[in-house]
């Protein structure tokens, strides 16, 4: 009955490997849930998508892809330079809403950044998680430039009284640089709570099996896992420590 929203401080920050990893996890406790990508851009008639992607890494039965444009750029410029019909982001939560109430899980993956804009008036995956009511769940990246791009984006669902449900690294490097490191705890204090989540680089190749231990480890038990924060900072070789700076996301009055 419940419904996530997957945005990220980006495109290609890995929404879609962190969106199958939340999957993966349900799916194996043998939660109904199903998945929707609400727009996919830059992927043509017959070519793989997020939605095919995310099925084959996790043996999700039901998926959907609610639109597709050719071209790779936002689904609000794709459609309109396709000559195609935008997509109905009100229609799209109501068949949300309908799906929830037949599922346990449904989650539902962006395209690019939370307020990259699906129609020519302008509304977003912000705007379509408010008609649900649901919380979202932040995806970002672990390098240099991470901090603003998540402290803007926690900073947009604040403003529009949206509830994050966490922070997860789509990428971690094999060897992390000294920005990823230090990012580790930088990031805890910009979200002002734990990171509920880091999934390795690399996780999109393994296999069912194998992706759905390595999710087990890479995500928060609040996203059905066991990945603890301060455990894996503490894993990590000069990663700092977390500062008690006030928490970020908040919109002063
Ligand atoms: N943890 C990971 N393991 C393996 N590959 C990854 C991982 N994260 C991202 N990638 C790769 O990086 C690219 C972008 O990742 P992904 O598709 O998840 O981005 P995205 O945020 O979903 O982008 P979009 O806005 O297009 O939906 C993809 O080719 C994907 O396979
Ligand atoms: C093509 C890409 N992979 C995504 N599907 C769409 C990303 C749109 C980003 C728009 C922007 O923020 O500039
Ligand atoms: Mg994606």
């Amino acid at each position: 009955m419940s419904i996530l929203v997957v945005t990220g401080t980006g495109t290609e920050v890995g929404k879609t490997v962190v969106t199958a990893a939340v999957a993966a996890l349900a799916h194996g406790r043998g939660a109904p849930v199903t998945v929707v990508k609400a727009a996919q851009t830059g992927v043509g008639p017959g070519e793989l998508g997020d939605a095919d992607l995310i099925r084959d890494l996790t043996g999700v039965g039901e998926v959907h892809e609610l639109a597709r444009y050719p071209e790779p750029l936002a689904p609000a410029t794709a459609a309109r330079r396709a000559g195609l019909p935008p997509l109905d982001l009100v229609a799209t939560a109501d068949m949300l809403t309908r799906l929830a109430a037949d599922h346990r899980l449904v989650l539902v993956e962006g395209a690019g950044g939370l307020l990259v804009r699906y129609d020519d008036d302008g509304r977003t995956l912000a705007d379509l998680a408010r008609l649900l009511r649901a919380p979202v769940l932040v995806v970002t990246r672990a390098a240099l430039g991470t901090l603003n791009d998540t402290a803007l984006t926690l900073e947009a669902l604040a403003h529009r009284g949206l509830e994050p449900a966490g922070v997860v690294i789509g990428s971690w490097p094999t060897s992390p640089g000294l920005a990823e490191r230090a990012n580790l705890a930088d990031l805890e204090t910009v979200a002002g709570r734990p990171l509920a989540g880091v999934v390795p680089a690399g996780a999109g190749l393994l296999d069912r099996v194998g992706f759905r231990e390595l999710a087990r480890r890479s995500l928060a038990p609040s996203l059905g896992g066991t990945f603890d924060s301060a455990a894996f900072r503490a894993s990590v070789p000069d990663a700092t420590s977390v500062s008690r700076a006030p928490r970020a996301g908040r919109v002063r009055q």
